[in-house]
């Protein structure tokens, strides 16, 4: 389980992005965090393994507090989150295998990911991992060969390799096309209820949200103005996170998104009959 209580953030520019957050994650939960740009989505993912010092409050996982830990206290504590993506990080001239099992990096000693010797377990664990992603038979393709929702699997894998308690989770599907990212949401969802894994999903894409988590956080200006189930986002509450302007442009986004879509699948099947 996570708890935040009081997390705050003013960066040294004076802005403040985080005021004041105080929530729960228990087992098993995936939750999605909304909000308009500069609300303060990445800073709360960010404090939450202090690649951001937060300014005031506590971040607990389990019965430790990660705030005012020393580095290599912070360095073993930080295995327990497992960190997903939007643009992958994978290193490209590396295997998918060499990757996925980059992810024990924080558990091996220096000279056996030196010299690639990772245990016997890690490895058969890597391998069935592939092979729950869908990916065992592109294990000796290098990173830089497969296509986006392959590369986002391989991301998921790694993250899962560390055997986290926690996944954090930054705009995973900004970089792929709706279906894909419809994929890749399913995949995660599905990895989290089997394991019991709480996540915390930073996720631009409303509809996206809704359709797959089971508990939506709204941020504005670093405030938490909606915490609730998919359904109980209204019109109404996705005006107060986003503001009225801001939201109805998103809404006209979203339908002429679907409409291209339709259209785009309306032309295959013409073409196919
Ligand atoms: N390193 C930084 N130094 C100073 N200010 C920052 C820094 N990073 C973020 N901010 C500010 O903190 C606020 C929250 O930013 P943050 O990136 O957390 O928002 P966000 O909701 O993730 O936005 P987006 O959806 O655009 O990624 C913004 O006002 C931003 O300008």
């Amino acid at each position: 389980m996570l708890t935040l209580s009081g997390l705050s953030k003013t960066y040294k520019t004076g802005d403040t992005a985080l005021a004041d957050v105080t929530l729960t994650v228990p087992e098993g939960q995936i939750l999605g965090l909304i909000g308009p740009s500069g609300a303060g989505k990445s800073t709360l993912i960010r404090c939450i393994n202090r690649l951001v010092e937060p300014t005031a409050g506590e971040v607990t996982l389990g019965k430790v507090n990660l705030v005012g830990l020393g580095k290599s206290e912070l360095r073993r504590q930080r295995r327990r989150i497992g960190m997903i993506f939007q643009e992958y990080a994978l290193v490209e001239r590396l295997t998918v295998m060499e990757n996925v099992i980059s992810g024990r990096l924080g558990y091996v000693p220096f000279w056996r990911s030196f010299l690639r010797k990772y245990p016997g377990a890690d490895i058969q664990r890597a391998y069935q991992l592939l092979d729950r992603i869908g990916l065992i038979d592109h294990a000796d393709k290098r990173a830089d060969a497969l296509s986006g929702g392959q590369r986002q699997r391989v991301g998921i894998a790694r993250a899962l390799a560390q055997d986290p308690e926690l996944l954090l989770v930054d705009e995973p599907t900004a970089s792929l096309d709706p279906k894909t990212s419809r994929q890749i949401m399913r995949l995660l969802t599905e990895i989290c209820a089997e394991r019991g894994l709480p996540a915390i999903v930073n996720i631009h894409d409303v509809p996206l949200a809704q359709q797959f988590m089971q508990r939506i956080v709204g941020l504005r200006a670093g405030r938490v103005v909606f915490d609730g189930s998919p359904d109980e986002l209204t019109e109404a509450t996705l005006t107060t996170i986003y503001g009225e302007e801001d939201w109805n442009e998103m809404r006209r986004g979203d339908e002429e998104q679907a409409k291209a879509e339709a259209d785009a699948r309306e032309r295959m099947e013409a073409l196919a009959q």
